[in-house]
């Protein structure tokens, strides 16, 4: 049984799980069929007809032992039938080589393409989640899981495969058996029983391990990236972070490999153990076969035939027993892939899925609006109670962790308010449809991502629909003043940005500020939220982005966060937020004459500048 508490996982997995974690094969089939059905089908019949050749190699050995014992015809014919027999066994020698090395090329062939297409639909589910989900470490847990399995369950199909493989050959070389004498699959069974339960012991503590280790794994994953990536190179250096991060790295994989080196250890000597009264089991049953021999109850090609077909029974059995744990412990994984896909957002429109207002014509209203993360226990909004008008400009003012951030994260609808509601044109804005909102809100953040490709993407991120409009992105480019740097660049517009690729030129803070602003126009977008995205822009350079801003967007809604006095007096109104909670709002002047924190911190600053 699998019990999952907060933060801990207690696993423990029962023989019962392991049958139940079958069920799960269907779904398995279903997404491997969906990858290819013809390498599907072809795997499948190559392995059928497969299973037959041993029994028939067996078969064919015994007649020729017999003939040469004792030959049926006279001396001429009795060659000929011999060299046939011979040459019937070749072609079965030769064709089972070849059917085993086209399977493994298919089942090759069929794994990538199954990684690849799972991987796709997990880059495709994780779209569909929220924010929210992102920031919970057992989301990070589940969706690192889910990745592992896109490649490790290759494996699965292959296993899952040859064990059918595997049954339809001993069913055939049973029956060769049960006709001598049943006991000896009695026997056989009994013999490799012990090696089937000790795998399936130590897979459960396999298994067990490598789910406790999924966080850390994480961590050593983590450890590896800022030990050696171009983003964080700089800081590495100059704090000389190396020796702190590879001791961490080394704490972490040092007990990585302890934990992994005492199971290791425990199942090789059990392993070795089990394997031995497994072969004294078969080589009692081997004594009892040749004492008929001897006895001249069958023959020497008898002989040959059930020794034969006896060894590799033993070995089969041994493989289905073994690998059943093997293909029961792979669909216990598989829960783990599709537990991922279970995840369902929660940031869906309710109702009736209302069209965006093209234009705005009222404005939002908050109504006593509340927030809180799900992992903190303070509120980051509380009791908000305002309106933004259509076509107005508010800037957002307050200290560190004042919650503009969060606010304009719930006008985006990123976030949904834990209380009270926000009205668009007196609807709550989850009644309007997500795609239609989403284009229409149009938000730079303060750490928007500086995407390691050409300046055109870089810029058509904002709307990447357009990718191809290049008319669109140099307008763009225009409005955000990225026009004049991304002249001088040498490939111009389809200069790639960053070091991380081959040719990549490295911008200042502020030149990719000003490609990241250029994003804002490439929609046209009714409400637009700017948070703080030109705080590396110079003085002038703001100063011109804001005023360009202003005009460019006229009659839309717009939304600034900024801690430059200078560019939040240009909004209409402005909101002044603490501890969450709207202390002031007004136009420049008003809040001035109120002579509150407003105008405590617009004179502090101009203070600095005197
Ligand atoms: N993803 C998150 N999970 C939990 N708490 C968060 C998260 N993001 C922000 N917070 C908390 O919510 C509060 C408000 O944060 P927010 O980012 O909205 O502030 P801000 O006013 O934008 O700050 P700054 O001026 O520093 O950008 C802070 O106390 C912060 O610690």
């Amino acid at each position: 049984m699998i019990l999952e508490r907060k933060g801990t996982v207690i696993e423990e997995v029962t023989l019962k799980d392991r049958f139940n974690a079958l069920n799960n094969l269907p779904q398995f089939f279903k997404l491997v069929w969906q990858t290819s059905p013809a390498l599907t089908v072809a795997t499948a019949l190559i392995r059928i007809v497969r299973s037959a050749i041993p029994v028939a190699i067996l078969y064919v050995g015994k007649l020729i032992i017999d003939q040469v014992a004792h030959p049926t015809q006279g001396p001429a014919d009795s060659h000929a039938y011999l060299w046939e027999l011979v040459v019937i066994e070749l072609i079965l020698a030769v064709g089972s080589d070849v059917l085993g090395r086209a399977t493994a090329l298919i089942d090759s062939l069929l794994g990538d393409r199954f990684a690849n297409y799972t991987s796709i639909k997990i880059m495709q589910h994780a779209a569909t989640l929220d924010l929210e989900q992102f920031e919970d470490s057992t989301f990070y847990d589940k969706l690192e899981r889910a990745r592992q399995q896109t490649v490790g369950r290759t494996v699965l199909l292959s296993q899952v495969l040859s064990q059918v493989q595997d049954l339809i050959t001993v069913t055939f070389l049973a029956a060769g058996l049960v006709v001598f004498n049943p006991w000896l699959i009695l026997i056989l069974i009994i013999a490799v029983l012990p090696a089937f339960l000790g795998e399936a012991h130590f897979n459960d503590k396999t298994y067990s391990l490598s789910r406790r280790q999924t966080p850390e794994r994480r961590e050593l994953d983590y450890m590896r990236y800022i030990g050696a990536s171009d983003e964080t190179a700089k800081e590495v250096k100059l704090f000389d972070l190396s020796g702190f991060l590879v001791d961490r790295f080394k704490q972490l994989s040092d007990k990585f490999y302890k934990d992994n080196k005492q199971l290791a250890i425990k199942r090789s000597v059990w392993g070795a153990a089990f394997s031995l009264f497994g072969t004294v089991g078969y080589y009692g049953a081997y004594v009892f076969i040749v004492y008929k021999a001897v006895q001249g109850s069958i023959s020497i090609g008898d002989l040959t035939f059930l020794a034969g077909s006896f060894r590799q029974l033993r070995s089969l059995l041994e493989g289905i027993l073994t690998r059943f744990t093997a293909v029961s412990q792979g669909a216990i994984y598989l829960k783990d892939f599709f537990e991922f896909f279970h995840i369902q957002p929660k940031i869906i429109p309710i109702g009736k899925s209302l069209s965006f207002p093209n234009p705005i014509k009222q404005g939002f209203v908050f109504e006593n609006v509340g927030f809180k993360y799900a992992n903190s226990e303070n509120w980051a909004n509380r009791h908000l109670n305002f309106s933004l008008a259509a076509g107005e400009k508010l800037a957002l003012v307050g200290e560190n962790g004042a919650g503009k951030t969060t606010l304009v994260k719930l006008l985006a609808r990123l976030y949904d308010p834990t209380e009270g509601r926000i009205l668009l044109d007196g609807h709550d804005l989850r009644e309007y449809d997500l795609t239609d909102l989403r284009y229409n809100v149009g938000v730079i953040f303060q750490d928007y991502i500086r995407y390691q490709m050409t300046v055109s993407q870089n810029i058509a991120v904002g709307n990447i629909e357009e990718k191809g409009n290049t008319g669109l992105i140099v307008q763009s480019a225009k409005k955000s003043l990225a026009d004049l740097l991304v002249q001088k660049l040498p490939g111009g517009y389809e200069q790639p940005l960053g070091k991380r690729f081959n040719q990549g030129v490295e911008l200042s803070g502020g030149e990719w500020q000003k490609i990241a602003l250029a994003r804002a126009y490439m929609k046209d977008a009714q409400l637009l939220i700017l948070d703080e995205p030109t705080a590396a822009l110079d003085a002038r350079a703001e100063y011109e982005v804001f005023q360009r801003f202003s005009e460019l967007t006229k009659g839309k809604t717009a939304v600034l966060i900024s801690h430059k006095f200078s560019t939040v007096r240009m909004a209409d109104r402005i909101l002044v937020l603490d501890k969450g909670e709207l202390l002031e709002i007004g136009t420049h002047q008003e809040l001035l004459q109120k002579n509150g924190r407003y105008a405590e911190l617009f004179y502090l600053q101009a203070k600095g500048y005197q």
